[in-house]
């Protein structure tokens, strides 16, 4: 557990980075500081390490004040990771990640061993462990520097804005591959962001930080997206905040209609004006037929995996399909029955409607990571 008990940080010059944060980070879980820029993100971040120190206030890991911890040894237990990775750039990938087990007193070869098997956990292949940083994509070296913060085996990971400097499809790759890490390993992370939606991604817990560096709101995401404290916080989470609290709707029960799925030769002899959904024989979903026109097949679209994927998909492949309806798929991939958006809509209200009235629902699941 880390807390933070009104911690105040001033620097010299006299401007307030850090007032009267109070706020716990539960062990095992991933809490995120998200703010505009100039919040106080990076000063909370580093005074859990003490590279920043407190003007008022605690900061306590384990329950020990952090101010009457060697920093050193503070620092064994917590693993620190940056933007652009910084890494050694006259070492090579391998010599990178085992300069901790190395500090820690390992021997160079217990090291090295480490190190090849954390940055295998972080997806790098042995081909890239003799590289130097230069010779990787920005993602790689980014994978590196996690690499490098995990192989001491901390308790306690910093992360500091860790995937702001890739594009965002490596980046959408880094935060897939973090959070399941996390789902293996359970470190104590605190992760800081400017970008609201990666925050809601990752964290078990948000902090939202106004200027001035206050804290506005720290809850869980879906919470922040359901009741923003106030207008800074919801003008923070943005215009769709509606459409992404569908993320945490389940598709488990939806009511799914068989009767438009036919097979090739069905959809030959079909009248009417209807839209049919033609599977192959294997029960695969080959196309949409309009039934008002003898058109050859539309494209299917995304389909969705009942239970799986949340409402959030399933309105979005019913938008975007032509008939308006969604495909229900089996994890084989054979047609389940389709929904119409209309009908989307109608469940994510009865999902509102439930949590409203705090009435336990099967439709409502732990987010879609
Ligand atoms: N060493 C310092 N001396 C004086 N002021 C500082 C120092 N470091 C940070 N600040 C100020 O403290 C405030 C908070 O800075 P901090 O870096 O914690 O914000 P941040 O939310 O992480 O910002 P960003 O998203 O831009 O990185 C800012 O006004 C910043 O200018």
């Amino acid at each position: 557990m880390i807390t933070f008990d009104n911690v105040e940080k001033r620097y010299p010059d006299g401007t307030v980075a850090v007032d009267g944060l109070s706020l716990e980070v539960p062990t095992g879980t991933l809490t995120v500081f998200v703010g505009p820029s100039g919040c106080g993100k990076t000063t909370s971040l580093r005074m859990i390490n003490r590279m920043v120190e407190p003007s008022g206030g605690r900061v306590l890991v384990g329950g020990r004040d952090v101010l009457d911890e060697d920093p050193r040894i503070l620092r064994r237990g917590i693993g620190y990771v940056i933007q652009h990775a910084g890494l050694f750039p006259h070492r090579t990938v391998v010599d990178n990640v085992a300069t901790v087990p190395r500090l820690l007193g390992a021997s160079r070869k217990e090291a090295r061993a480490t190190a090849m098997d954390v940055l295998t956990r972080v997806g790098l292949g042995k081909e890239l462990a003799q590289r130097y940083p230069a010779q990787l994509s920005g993602g790689q070296q980014q994978r590196v520097g996690v690499a490098r913060a995990l192989a001491a085996d901390p308790p306690i990971l910093l992360m500091d804005e860790p995937f702001s400097a890739v594009d965002p499809v490596v980046r959408k790759d880094l935060q897939d591959e973090l959070l399941r890490l996390q789902s293996v390993l359970a470190k104590t992370i605190v992760l800081v962001t400017h970008d609201i939606d990666e925050a809601i991604k990752l964290g078990d817990r948000v902090a939202v930080l106004r200027p001035g560096g206050v804290l506005a709101q720290y809850a869980t995401p879906e919470e922040l997206l359901t009741s923003p404290a106030d207008d800074f916080v919801a003008g923070f989470l943005g215009v769709d905040r509606g459409v992404r609290l569908m993320s945490f709707f389940s598709s488990a029960d939806l009511p799914l209609r068989t009767d438009p799925i036919v097979t090739r030769d069905d959809a030959e002899l079909a009248v009417g004006d209807s839209w049919l959904l033609v599977a192959d024989d294997d029960g695969r979903p080959a196309g949409w037929r309009d039934g008002s026109t003898d058109t050859e097949l539309l494209p299917v679209g995304r389909p969705f995996v009942p239970g799986r994927d949340p409402l959030r998909v399933v309105l979005d492949a019913a938008v975007l399909s032509p008939s308006g309806h969604a495909v229900a798929v089996d994890d084989d991939g054979r047609a389940l029955g389709v929904i119409s958006g209309e009908e989307v809509a109608a469940a994510v209200r009865a999902a509102h409607n439930r949590r409203e009235t705090g009435t336990p629902s099967p439709l409502e699941m732990r987010k879609s990571r």
